[in-house]
C-alpha cells in the first residue's frame, strides 16, 4: 500500500476512535523497512494474560497490570515499504527544551536516596525514572510517529492508541524477546553515554557492572525457564539515537522437553522469567520493584512495560532440497514473537506529550550524572517534539 493511503487509513481510524497500532522493526541492513498497522474494528478493550493468542501486545511496566491485546482476527493489517536514511545521516541540532529546576533536585534527592540504599547492600541495582512534560503544537501523533520513523531507524518505532487507555508513541533500542519457532534471542542492554561521533569509546566500571548485572540475571532466568544452549555475545558498543549503550546478544533453544509443554504456556513462562529486566527494574527484582513503586511518586503505566508481535504466524519458504523439489508449493507455517521494552516513549495528552526516562543506578552512581543520563534520553523524543 502507498504511504499516503497508509497513513489516510490511520487517520481515519484515528478520527473515529478506534484501537490502532502502527510499527516499524529495527531496520538492521539495508535501507528498507515495513511498517505495519494493527486497525482493531471495534473499541473494545482485549486482554491476554496467557499469551496464547495472536496479535499485538502492550503490556505495562507493573505485573500486576493487565496487558492489552489487539487480536489478529479482530483487526484489519495494512503494511507499506518504507525507504529510510541511514540514521548516522540524519542530522538535527540538540534538543533540550527547558527543564525545571524542581523536576532536576526531585531526581537527584531519588537517586541519592537509592545509591544509600544500594552502598548499604540492600539491592545492587535499581533503575529509576521520572517524566516530563512538553507543549505540544500543531502536532498529532501521526505526524509524530513519521517523524520518529524517518529519524530513528535502527529502533522499534511504534504509535498506539485506544481510546480507552490512550496514546503513545516510541522509538525504543531494547528487545525483549524474540521466539520463532523454537528460536530464542534477547539481549543486555544497559550503560549509557552520549554519541559524540565514535563508536570507539571506553566504559567505566559502573556501566561495566550495571550491564553485566543484567547479562547475569537474564542467562539465570532463562535457564529456569527452559532455555537452552545459551550463547552470548561480547558485549559491544550499540547506537541508539544520541546515545550509546553497552549490549550483549543472547541466543538459545526453547527446549522440546521444556514444561509446561504446551506452546503458549511456554512462552507466558519466558516472558514473565525476563520481564522486567534489570535493565528497567533491578535487582533483587522484588526488592527493586517495590522500591520503585514506593519512591518514584508516579505511575509508569506502560513506561518499560513491553510491546509487540505475539504469536504471528510467519509463511516460510522451504529451501529446495531434493525432497521438496517434488512439491515446490511446500511451505511451513511458523509462529513467531517479537517483543520489545517500552523505553524512549512518551504519552500523548490534550496539548502536551508526556515523556518518560531513566536509568540505571548501582552504589557508584554520581546523581548529578544520573540526572544528565536522563536529559540526554530525553533528547530521543524531543528531536521529534521541538522540531
Ligand atoms: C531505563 C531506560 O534505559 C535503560 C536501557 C538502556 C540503558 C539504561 C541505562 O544505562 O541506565 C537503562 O537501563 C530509559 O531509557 O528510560
Amino acid at each position: 500500500m502507498p504511504e499516503a493511503d497508509f497513513f489516510n487509513k490511520l487517520k481515519q481510524h484515528f478520527e473515529m476512535q478506534l484501537p490502532f497500532v502502527a510499527y516499524r522493526k529495527p531496520i538492521l541492513i539495508g535501507n528498507l523497512g515495513t511498517v505495519t498497522a494493527f486497525l482493531q474494528q471495534d473499541d473494545y478493550l482485549n486482554y491476554t494474560e496467557a499469551f496464547s493468542e495472536s496479535g499485538f501486545v502492550f503490556a505495562p511496566f507493573d505485573t500486576s497490570g493487565k496487558a492489552i491485546l489487539f487480536p489478529e482476527n479482530a483487526s484489519e493489517k495494512h503494511i507499506f515499504e518504507q525507504v529510510v536514511s541511514d540514521e548516522a545521516a540524519v542530522t538535527g541540532k540538540s534538543q533540550k527544551g527547558q527543564i525545571s529546576e524542581e523536576k532536576k533536585s526531585a531526581h537527584i534527592e531519588l537517586v541519592r536516596k537509592a545509591v544509600t540504599a544500594l552502598q548499604a547492600g540492600e539491592m545492587d541495582k535499581v533503575v529509576l525514572s521520572r517524566r516530563e512534560e512538553v507543549g505540544l503544537q500543531q502536532q498529532g501523533p501521526l505526524k509524530l510517529f513519521n517523524e520518529l520513523l524517518k529519524t530513528y531507524s535502527t529502533a522499534f518505532v511504534y504509535c498506539w492508541f485506544h481510546p480507552k487507555v490512550g496514546c503513545w508513541l516510541g522509538a525504543t533500542p531494547e528487545t525483549l524477546m524474540k521466539l520463532e519457532h523454537n528460536q530464542f534471542k534477547t539481549m543486555a542492554l544497559a550503560g549509557t553515554q552520549k554519541f559524540q561521533g565514535s563508536m570507539e569509546v571506553e566504559w567505566g566500571e559502573k556501566e561495566k557492572q550495571e550491564q553485566q548485572f543484567v547479562t547475569d540475571s537474564i542467562l539465570e532466568n532463562l535457564k529456569a525457564s527452559g532455555i537452552e544452549a545459551l550463547e552470548i555475545s561480547e558485549p559491544y558498543t550499540a547506537k541508539a539515537g544520541n546515545l550509546l549503550h553497552l549490549r550483549t546478544d543472547i541466543y538459545g533453544t526453547l527446549a522440546s522437553t521444556a514444561v509446561p509443554r504446551n506452546g503458549s504456556a511456554r512462552l507466558a513462562n519466558i516472558i514473565s522469567a525476563l520481564h522486567p529486566t534489570p535493565a528497567v527494574g533491578g535487582l533483587p527484582k522484588e526488592k527493586a520493584r517495590k522500591f520503585i513503586l514506593s519512591e518514584e511518586h508516579y505511575d509508569r503505566e506502560f513506561y518499560t512495560g513491553f510491546l509487540g508481535e505475539l504469536n504471528l504466524q510467519k509463511n516460510m519458504q522451504r529451501s529446495l532440497t531434493r525432497r521438496n523439489v517434488e512439491n515446490l508449493a511446500y511451505r511451513t507455517v511458523k509462529k513467531e514473537t517479537d517483543l520489545y521494552v517500552n523505553l524512549r516513549c512518551m504519552k500523548i495528552e490534550a496539548g502536551k506529550a508526556v515523556l518518560f526516562i531513566g536509568g540505571g543506578i548501582t552504589k557508584d552512581s554520581v546523581p548529578e550524572d544520573e540526572w544528565e543520563e536522563t536529559v540526554n534520553k530525553a533528547e530521543t523524543m524531543k528531536k521529534v517534539l521541538l522540531k
